[in-house]
């Protein structure tokens, strides 16, 4: 990961009651974010009276209050998540623990990252389909996942993004990113979001450059992080 030179691994303690309570811990993000997402889905397709939803809003501000307990603030890490293990509770595209997360499902087939979403009505930009800006959120994160799985972890300094066609809402899409030139401290990589039912339509393509961090960059970047 890009923090590498800065943070020790902080993955199994070889403690088991630690290790029980991360699991138990990220289990518990995992079902919160669930309840979110549900949440933020409802309330935007929801065609019920003002009162109700007033009624919602209130509801939804109690119960909000326990968690306002123990803030953190933006150089504090989650306590759940592992940098160097790629864990990332909230990360707003992949993490089970974002309310604003599609999320993305990724794994490496033979050197490509491959994604799994279904964007719900709260990405709709023209009605039916997507924000143009969430196809390249969505890509950006499928691309730097590709640069890190690569070994060569940066930051995008660029991102090309071609709008073939609109993406679909409430349809499982297919997405994938790959590296596709090293080129000293740059790297490009490319990917693509097509539909699960036909992955070969490319809807939306990207091309993105992406610069390793060098070491006084990152100190003065992410120096003040801290779990
Ligand atoms: C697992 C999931 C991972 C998800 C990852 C998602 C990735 C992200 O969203 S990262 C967040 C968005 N990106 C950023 O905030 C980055 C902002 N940019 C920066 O902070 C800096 O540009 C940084 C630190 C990356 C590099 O800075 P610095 O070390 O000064 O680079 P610099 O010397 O200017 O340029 C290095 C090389 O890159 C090239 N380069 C820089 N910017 C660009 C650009 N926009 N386009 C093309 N090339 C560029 C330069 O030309 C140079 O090339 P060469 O070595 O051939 O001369």
């Amino acid at each position: 990961m890009i923090w590498r030179s800065y943070h020790p691994t902080h993955g199994s303690t070889g403690n088991g009651a630690h290790d029980e309570a991360l699991h138990d811990r990220r289990t518990a993000i995992d079902e919160l974010g669930a309840a979110l997402r549900e949440l933020v889905e409802r309330a935007t397709v929801t065609e019920v009276d003002a009162e109700t939803i007033r009624r919602v809003a209130d509801d939804v501000r109690r119960v909000t209050g326990p968690l306002a307990d123990r803030p953190r603030g933006r150089t504090q890490l989650p306590t759940a998540d592992d940098l160097l293990g790629g864990i990332r509770m909230y990360n707003p595209v992949s993490g089970t623990g974002s309310a604003l997360a599609p999320p993305v499902r990724a794994e490496i087939v033979d050197g490509v990252v491959v994604g799994a979403c279904t964007l719900g009505l709260a990405y709709e930009g023209p009605p039916m389909y997507a924000h143009g800006g969430i196809s390249a959120l969505l890509l950006d994160h499928m691309l730097g996942y590709a640069t890190t799985a690569s070994g060569h972890p940066g930051m995008t300094v660029r991102l090309d993004t071609v709008y073939r066609a609109p993406v679909p809402l409430q349809t499982p899409l297919h997405l994938t990113g790959r590296v596709t030139d090293v080129n000293g401290r740059k790297v490009t990589a490319h990917g693509i979001i097509a539909t699960a039912a036909d992955p070969d339509a490319i809807l939306v393509e990207a091309t993105g450059t992406f610069v390793a961090v060098p070491p006084e960059k990152a100190k003065a970047l992410f120096g003040t992080m801290r779990r």
